[in-house]
């Protein structure tokens, strides 16, 4: 199965951003994948809430899952919006993820669950709290080229939910983001490859990259990970299309050789005092 992942550099004119999304969504197609995934909040990088309610798509809107869903149709191929900001009432949003079909029909979407509420030093601080809600549930979208587990950028560092995803049936596992430069540099390889490691899965990581119109630089490396925890592609730092072949077949050969999955054990934590 041939899977493309796309790189962009969103920044904060939504239609300019759905462009440049869709023209290389069409190239990723006319390459022969079958798959294609795009980063956390593909339509709009933006902090400020005013502008993100103003901004942000409801379900019907031209700019936004209306324009990937006859996109999807039209090409004939399973589309997965990493992110949309999307209205879920007046005052309300959610970073959420969609899984298109080749039919143009929303099959899955996720409301990213760990919000990135972080101060890196530096003057670098997000609340993303401030901005959405945070999802309740996740999700295994089970379809006929296997099941996907959906996760958005700082899922990933929460080993549990992809535990619990694949053991649920994942047999890939979605990641895209929108990672910072330096937490990029320190963890991201290692992260996405653990989480492979971990369960067995292939692990698709669409990303954001470079320096975004409203100040953010984010990292960059899509990673395409097999589930022994090779990298078996890597974006680098330019936006456009990556392909990777992915045999599913490979998951049960990992597991096969290490099944740390069928050996889980409830944890109960003795703490002593040693002083
Ligand atoms: O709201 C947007 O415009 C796009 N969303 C993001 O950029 C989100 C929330 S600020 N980014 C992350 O979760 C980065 C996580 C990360 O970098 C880490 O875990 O180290």
């Amino acid at each position: 199965m041939r899977i493309a992942l796309i790189q962009l550099n969103t920044g904060n004119i939504v239609a300019d951003a759905v462009t440049a999304a869709e023209s290389l969504i069409r190239e990723a197609a006319a390459g022969g994948a079958v798959f294609i995934s795009t980063p956390e909040t593909t339509h709009l990088m933006e902090m400020n809430r005013k502008a993100v309610l103003e901004k942000a798509c409801t379900q019907d809107e031209d700019l936004g899952l209306k324009r990937f869903r006859a996109l999807a149709a039209e090409l004939g191929v399973w589309l997965h919006i990493g992110s949309l900001i999307t209205k879920v009432a007046e005052d309300r949003l959610a970073n959420r993820a969609f899984l298109i079909g080749p039919d143009g029909e929303i099959k899955a979407s996720y409301d990213k669950i760990h919000l990135f509420d972080v101060d890196l030093g530096g003057g670098e601080a997000y609340r993303e709290s401030a901005l959405y809600e945070g999802g309740k549930a996740a999700v295994v979208a089970k379809t006929p080229m296997g099941a996907f587990g959906l996760s958005i950028c700082y899922d990933l560092r929460f080993a549990y939910l992809y535990r619990a995803l694949a053991h649920a049936g994942a047999d890939i596992l979605l990641v895209p983001a929108a990672f910072t430069k330096p937490t990029g540099e320190a963890h991201w390889h290692t992260l996405l490859r653990a989480r492979a490691i971990e369960t067995g899965c292939f692990v698709l990581a669409a990303a954001q990259t470079g320096h975004h119109a409203t100040g953010r630089d984010t990292f960059g490396h899509s990673l395409v990970i097999d589930p022994w925890g090779r990298v078996i592609a890597d974006a680098g730092e330019d936006v456009g299309v990556t392909y990777a072949e992915l045999d599913l077949a490979k998951c049960a050969e990992a597991r096969q050789k290490i099944p740390s999955l069928t050996h889980d054990r409830d944890i109960n934590v003795t703490t002593v005092d040693a002083k």
